[in-house]
C-alpha cells in the first residue's frame, strides 16, 4: 500500500491568514518544530515572490531536518514564454530544495479570465514548467487550483491538467479545493472519479469554508488520494485550511492509517500550543483534539460516568495527541465531578460522601452569587483545601485597606493611592502604593506590605484581567467578576473575585492569587 504524504503548507497557505505575519525566524522555528512533529513535506513559501521567502529557502539550508524534505511554492511559467527563461521559475530553482509544488489552473474560467490564455498554453505552461524542473533534478508535486470547481463545469479539461501534469513527471496531482465550497459526497466522487480516468497519483488541499475541510480532506484519502495537505491551527486564507493534526489523527486513530510514529503524534498538543506561541494568535481551545477543552468534562452525569471509565465519555485516548481529560468544576458538577477534581489536585475524596455533598453545595452556591470556578482552578483548589483541613490559609491577616482616586485634569493623569494595613510573619506593616488606577495601586500597596515577609512575590506577575458584569440590568450597581491570571515566570494561576464593587473584587482574586502561588512554591506561612 502507497503510503499517505503528510504535507505541510502552514509556512505558505497558513501565512495568507488574515493578521498573521511571520518572520524569517519564526518560520524556521515552525519548520523545526514540524519536522519534530515528523511530517513529511514542509511547504516555506513563493521564493521571489517576497524577499522574506527567498531568504527563509536560503537560510533553511541551515536546518538539520530529521524527517521533512522542503517544498518551494511557486506558479507555472508565464503564459507566451518557455520555463527556462522565466525569472519565477528560476527562483524555485534558486531556493535548491528537493521538491517544487507548481500552482497550475484546472478550470476553465480561469484560464481565460483570470490567466486571460488559451486552454491549450495552460496546458503548454504545465507541461514545459515540470518537465524543465524534473530536468533539473526537482521532485515536482502540482496544485491543481479550483480542481473540484472546474471538474464540475468541464470534467474533461480538468481531468486533461492532471494528466499533462503526470505525463510531464509531476509525483503528485494535488486536487485542491480552492474556494472550500466542496461537501465530503462530492469529494469522494470526484477523487475516485478522476484516480479511474488519470491514473495519476493524486493528493488533496481543501479550505474550510463549508466547515467541512478535515472531512473532504479524509474523504480524499479514503477515495485513493495518497497526499494530503493542511495547516497547523487551520491556519489559513479566510476560514482556514484543514487542520493537519486534526485531519491526521482523525486518518491515524479513526482510520488505522500509518501517517506519524504515535511518539510523535503524542506531542501534538504541545506542537499546536508552540507553534500558537509564535504566531501570536491564542490557541482555540475547543480545537478538536488539541485544544485545552478538547478533553475537559463539565456536566457532573459525565464526571460519574467517567469515574468509572474515561472511555465513557471521551472518543479516544487523549495520551495519544498529547491532551489530558480534566474535570472543570461549577453549578453542574456533581459528587463525582468534584472527586475526579480532587484527584487531580491530589486529594483522595473517594469515601468521604459528606464533603463531597459539601463542596458541592458551596460551589452551587457561589456560583448563584457569580463565582464561576471552572474558570479559575487556583480558586476552586483553595475552596477544596479549605473544605478538606476545615482551615483557611493564611499567609497574612489583613487589618484594612482602602484606595483613592484623584480626578483627572487636562494636564496630569488621575492618580490613585492605596493603603493597606497586615500582619505577616509576626509584624505589622502599613504600606502605601500609588498607581494609575485602583487596581494598580492596591497591587503596588499589598505588595510593598508582604515585601519584606515574602520576597516571593516579586516574581508573581499579573498577566491577564478580565472583567465582567454580572446583573447588568443594576448598570453600575451591578455585581462585578474580576479573573485574573498570575505567572511566576514558570507556570501560571487563575484565580476570582466577586463583589459589588470592582476594587474590591479585584483584591480578593489577588489575595488568592498570592495566596495560591506561595502556597505551589511550597512556602510556609510565616
Ligand atoms: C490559490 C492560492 O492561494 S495560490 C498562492 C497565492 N499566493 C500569493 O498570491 C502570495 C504571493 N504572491 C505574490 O507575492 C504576487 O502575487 C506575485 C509575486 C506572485 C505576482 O505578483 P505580480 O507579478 O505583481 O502579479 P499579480 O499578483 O498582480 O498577478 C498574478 C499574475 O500571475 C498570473 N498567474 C496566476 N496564476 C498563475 C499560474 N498558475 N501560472 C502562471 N501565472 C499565473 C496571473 O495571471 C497574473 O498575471 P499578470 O501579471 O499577467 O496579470
Ligand atoms: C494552491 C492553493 O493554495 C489552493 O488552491 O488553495
Amino acid at each position: 500500500m502507497t503510503t499517505v504524504h503528510v504535507y505541510d503548507t502552514t509556512l505558505r497557505d497558513g501565512a495568507q491568514q488574515e493578521g498573521l505575519n511571520l518572520s524569517v525566524t519564526d518560520k524556521l522555528a515552525i519548520a523545526a518544530h514540524l519536522d519534530e512533529l515528523g511530517v513529511g513535506y514542509i511547504e516555506g513559501g513563493w521564493p521571489g515572490a517576497n524577499p522574506k521567502d527567498t531568504e527563509f529557502f536560503r537560510r533553511a539550508r541551515e536546518l538539520d531536518l530529521q524527517h521533512a524534505r522542503l517544498a518551494a511554492f511557486g506558479a507555472t511559467r508565464r503564459a507566451g514564454g518557455v520555463a527556462a527563461d522565466d525569472p519565477q521559475v528560476q527562483a524555485l530553482l534558486d531556493a535548491r530544495t528537493p521538491v517544487v509544488t507548481l500552482v497550475a489552473k484546472s478550470h476553465v474560467r480561469h484560464v481565460e479570465l483570470a490567466l486571460r490564455t488559451t486552454l491549450e498554453e495552460n496546458l503548454a505552461m504545465v507541461r514545459d514548467t515540470v518537465q524543465h524542473l524534473v530536468g533539473e533534478g526537482r521532485t515536482v508535486f502540482l496544485d491543481a487550483e479550483h480542481f473540484f470547481d472546474g471538474y464540475v463545469l468541464d470534467p474533461a479539461y480538468a481531468l486533461e491538467v492532471v494528466r499533462t501534469a503526470a505525463e510531464a513527471g509531476a509525483e503528485v496531482v494535488a486536487l485542491c479545493d480552492t474556494n472550500g465550497g466542496m461537501l465530503p459526497p462530492q469529494v469522494t466522487d470526484v477523487v475516485g472519479a478522476v484516480l479511474d480516468a488519470s491514473g495519476a497519483r493524486l493528493g488533496i488541499h481543501c479550505h474550510n469554508d463549508t466547515g467541512c475541510a478535515v472531512a473532504n480532506s479524509v474523504a480524499a484519502i479514503e477515495a485513493g488520494a495518497t497526499h494530503v495537505q493542511g495547516t497547523i491551527n487551520g491556519y489559513g486564507e479566510r476560514t482556514g485550511n484543514a487542520d493537519l493534526v486534526t485531519v491526521v489523527s482523525n486518518l491515524q486513530l479513526k482510520l488505522g492509517y500509518d501517517l506519524l510514529p504515535p511518539e510523535r503524534l503524542a506531542h501534538a498538543m504541545h506542537l499546536s500550543h508552540a507553534i500558537s506561541e509564535i504566531t501570536n494568535i491564542v490557541p482555540y481551545g475547543r480545537q478538536p483534539y488539541v485544544g485545552a477543552s478538547a478533553f475537559a468534562h463539565k456536566a457532573g452525569l459525565h464526571a460519574s460516568a467517567l469515574k468509572v471509565d474515561p472511555d465513557l465519555y471521551q472518543h479516544t485516548d487523549p495520551a495519544l495527541v498529547g491532551n489530558s481529560m480534566r474535570t472543570l468544576v461549577s453549578d453542574m458538577a456533581g459528587r463525582a465531578s468534584i472527586e475526579l477534581k480532587g484527584r487531580e489536585l491530589g486529594y483522595d475524596l473517594a469515601g468521604q460522601p459528606e464533603l463531597l455533598a459539601r463542596v458541592v453545595k458551596t460551589v452551587k452556591d457561589l456560583e448563584l452569587q457569580g463565582w464561576t470556578f471552572d474558570a479559575a482552578d487556583a480558586s476552586f483548589e483553595l475552596l477544596l483545601r479549605r473544605e478538606v483541613t476545615g482551615e483557611e490559609l493564611s499567609y497574612f491577616d489583613i487589618e484594612s485597606w482602602r484606595v483613592l482616586t484623584d480626578s483627572a485634569l487636562e494636564s496630569s493623569p488621575a492618580l490613585s493611592e492605596a493603603t493597606v494595613k497586615l500582619t505577616a510573619a509576626g509584624e505589622r506593616h502599613v504600606a502605601v502604593g500609588e498607581g494609575n488606577g485602583p487596581v494598580n495601586a492596591v497591587d503596588h500597596a499589598l505588595r510593598r506590605a508582604l515585601a519584606g515577609a515574602y520576597p516571593e512575590l516579586d516574581k508573581f506577575e499579573l498577566i491577564d484581567f478580565r472583567v465582567r458584569i454580572l446583573d447588568s440590568a443594576y448598570g453600575t450597581d451591578a455585581t462585578t467578576r474580576v479573573l485574573i491570571e498570575t505567572s511566576n515566570g514558570q507556570s501560571s494561576w487563575e484565580t476570582m473575585g466577586v463583589a459589588a464593587n470592582i476594587v474590591h473584587a479585584y483584591w480578593i482574586a489577588l489575595v488568592d492569587s498570592f495566596t495560591f502561588g506561595l502556597l505551589k512554591q511550597g512556602i510556609e506561612p510565616r
